[in-house]
């Protein structure tokens, strides 16, 4: 949708204390998997609190081309579904522009059909692998035809009758787990999904909400398996998406690094496979309230009041990075402002995302003036509490590489240092928070496009 488009460089600049009530647009993963299982599903699908974000809108028009039937009402989006089994073949490659989840789950949903489906992405897509996903979809017996290093574009033409496979995932990834269950879903008999370590899990809760027959068995190791039926029928559901804890998380600590700030975002999702932040940030000494926790759609949801707080660096255990795998770049920020170091370990993931994060989140680091180690797989930040000689007086600016989670940690980061901190593209916020700038300069937050 962006390519080619021309880069809109942004500024940051220190701000008096944040103040206010936001709410936060709609969970990206559950909003990809609202329109792809509503797609899906037989009958009517209702989403309220969707997030229209363009990587969500890819996935809405990849399954408007497979045959779905989209339409607004008002503030929801209402979606006819073809019946599971039933996808039409696009008659042009579906583009998936910056989206990592909408393209691998998507070719997990199609890619055991009976046609030929070609998908593409835009610069920051085309570097990413597919071959995690590809390699158990040729299990299943589909015919993969991919750029080289299993890159995009990819075409892919399915069996007549896909095998099931039972799959470990041979790394932590919800989008490899997820793709693999798609393909299931078009799979005669049982496909089989081993977790060793616990992702996100929207997926697994959706299609069961779907109704599909789904079941799940966690051993003492908490390694877990995933077994389901496939061609079953899905049925059309009501969907209420709740805030999305990854967007949650800018606000959230730009309200604890601004002196005098003192905000609440509501409606947060806080499924436990996606609070890894909100708990790192509370051992790092953050004043965050819980409130009104309830249980909404099948989900945790929260208001979070969030005060400036005196963060002392801490340790990140390996084992949490896929609670807060998407969060590392803001939390990479918040400790530039702790007393101490904050060691994060186990981020390999992180270096196949939009961009390569660790160094894209290093080399901006040590741009706006932090001491920080980069390792293979880990980032250690030394933190400076007062902010003072940070950012880039002599107008340095970021690299965003294409990534809008680098581009919104950046221009967190200027809140609170000395100097602005500029980033060279802020277009790319709106893959997943098309709202940010406006939102953070209603809580008072000093974040501006500037003119090129
Ligand atoms: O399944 C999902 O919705 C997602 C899974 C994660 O990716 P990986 O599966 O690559 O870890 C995450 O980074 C992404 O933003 C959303
Ligand atoms: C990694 C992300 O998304 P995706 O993989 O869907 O591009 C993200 O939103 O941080």
């Amino acid at each position: 949708m962006l390519h080619g488009s021309a880069p809109r460089p942004a500024t940051a600049r220190k701000s008096a204390g944040l103040a206010g009530s936001v709410r936060i647009p709609g969970d990206k993963s559950i909003s990809h998997r609202s329109f792809m299982f509503g797609g899906l599903a037989s009958g009517e699908t209702r989403i309220t609190g969707l997030l229209e974000g363009e990587d969500v809108i890819n996935t809405g028009r990849a399954m408007q081309a497979m045959g779905a039937r989209i339409r607004k009402d008002g503030a929801q989006w209402v979606i006819d579904g073809t019946g599971n089994g039933a996808l039409l073949a696009p008659d042009a490659p579906l583009d998936f522009g910056n989206a990592g989840t909408g393209v691998r789950l998507t070719m997990g949903l199609v890619g055991t059909y009976d046609f030929r489906s070609t998908f593409t992405g835009d610069a920051s897509l085309s570097k990413r692998p597919m071959g995690r996903v590809l390699n158990p979809l040729r299990e299943m017996g589909v015919q993969v035809s991919a750029s080289e290093g299993d890159r995009l574009p990819v075409t892919l033409r399915g069996p007549g009758t896909p095998s099931p496979i039972r799959y470990r995932v041979p790394m932590a990834s919800a989008q490899v787990k997820s793709a693999v269950l798609l393909a299931g879903l078009n799979t005669p008999g049982v496909t089989t999904v081993i977790e060793p370590v616990m992702t996100r899990d929207h997926t697994e809760k959706m299609l069961q909400g779907f109704g599909a027959a789904l079941s799940v068995e966690t051993d003492g190791d908490g390694v877990r398996t995933i077994r389901l039926e496939g061609r079953g029928k899905l049925k059309g559901q009501v969907i209420d998406i709740p805030g999305d804890p990854s967007s949650t998380a800018f606000p959230l600590v730009a309200a604890l690094l601004v002196p005098g700030s003192d905000i609440t975002i509501v409606n947060v999702l806080m499924n436990p496979t996606r609070t890894g932040l909100i708990l790192t940030l509370q051992e790092m000494g953050a004043n965050i309230e819980v409130l009104n926790t309830r249980l909404a759609g099948g989900e945790d949801v929260a208001d979070l009041r969030v005060r400036h707080s005196e963060l002392k660096g801490v340790t990140v255990p390996e084992e949490r990075a896929p609670s807060m795998i998407d969060e590392y770049p803001i939390l990479a920020v918040a400790a530039c402002f702790a007393e101490g170091a904050t060691i994060m370990k186990g981020l390999e993931e992180l270096r196949v995302k939009e961009s390569d994060r660790l160094s894209a989140v290093a080399d901006g680091l040590k741009l706006n003036g932090i001491d920080c180690d980069e390792g293979e797989d880990f980032l250690v930040v030394r933190g400076r509490p007062d902010g003072k000689g940070l950012g880039n007086a002599a107008g340095g600016r970021v690299s965003t590489h294409l990534d809008h989670r680098i581009a919104m940690s950046f221009l967190v980061m200027g809140l609170a240092s000395e100097h602005a901190v500029m980033i060279d593209d802020a277009a790319m916020i709106a893959t997943s928070f098309p709202e940010f700038m406006q939102l953070m300069t209603g809580l008072g937050a000093k974040v501006e496009a500037v003119p090129e």
